[in-house]
């Protein structure tokens, strides 16, 4: 497995061998001790599955709050997405910043989202399933989104009108939204 770093530490893309032959491929999606070996030590207790059947589906950006943060491990099965995590720990010398990245099931790229950022993705292709592992259960009342669209993020997104949830269309900017994470707090 390749860990690729990106400019917001702790925010990784790992690439998994795959294993290719007549056949098609065989690869581990997920192994423990790879990513323990790699320094990345999270207990994922769910795993999610959306589909999104046009291209320009929008989903984000997303966050739990303390005490219910989560880390995700995202990926992409069928399709492709442009995937956005923005570090909204405040005091965080890259507050504000975001890091994008193509995942498709051809690339077979994962992106690990750290507690204490916030998390989007936007359908490349139609018939796109995102599957991520998180490491504490979902919680309504915990869950909380910033628009897509600040403006104070500037999010380079490759579409102008995205498709969106009635939800991800309310959602307040960064500077407004309820945000209880600390750089530097307890977000291990
Ligand atoms: C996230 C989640 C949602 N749900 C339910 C709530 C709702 O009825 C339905 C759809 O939820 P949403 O509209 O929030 O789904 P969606 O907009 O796909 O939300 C997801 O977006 C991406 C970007 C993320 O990072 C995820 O953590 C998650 O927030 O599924 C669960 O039952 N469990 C869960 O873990």
């Amino acid at each position: 497995m390749k860990v690729i770093s990106t400019k917001l530490p702790g925010v990784v893309v790992l690439e998994p061998k795959a294993h290719g032959d007549h056949r098609g491929f065989f690869m581990e999606s997920y192994n423990q001790q790879t990513l323990a070996n790699a320094g990345i030590h999270h207990a994922f207790i769910q795993d999610n599955h959306s589909l999104s059947v046009e291209a320009g589906v929008l989903r984000g950006l997303h966050y739990q709050l303390e005490p219910k943060a989560l880390t995700k491990l995202v990926r992409v099965v069928s399709g492709a997405v442009y995937d956005v995590v923005v570090d909204i720990r405040k005091g965080s010398p890259t507050f504000g910043e975001w890091v994008g990245v193509i995942l498709s099931a051809d690339n077979k790229r994962q992106i690990l989202v750290p507690k204490g950022f916030a998390h989007g993705a936007c359908t490349l292709v139609p018939n796109t399933q995102l599957l991520y592992k998180v490491d504490d259960y979902y919680s309504p009342e915990h869950d909380r989104g910033i628009a897509w669209d600040d403006p104070d993020l500037g999010i380079a997104w490759p579409i102008s009108q995205p498709i969106l949830s009635e939800r991800d269309r309310q959602q307040p900017a960064l500077a407004q939204a309820e945000n209880n994470f600390v750089y530097g707090g307890d977000l291990s």
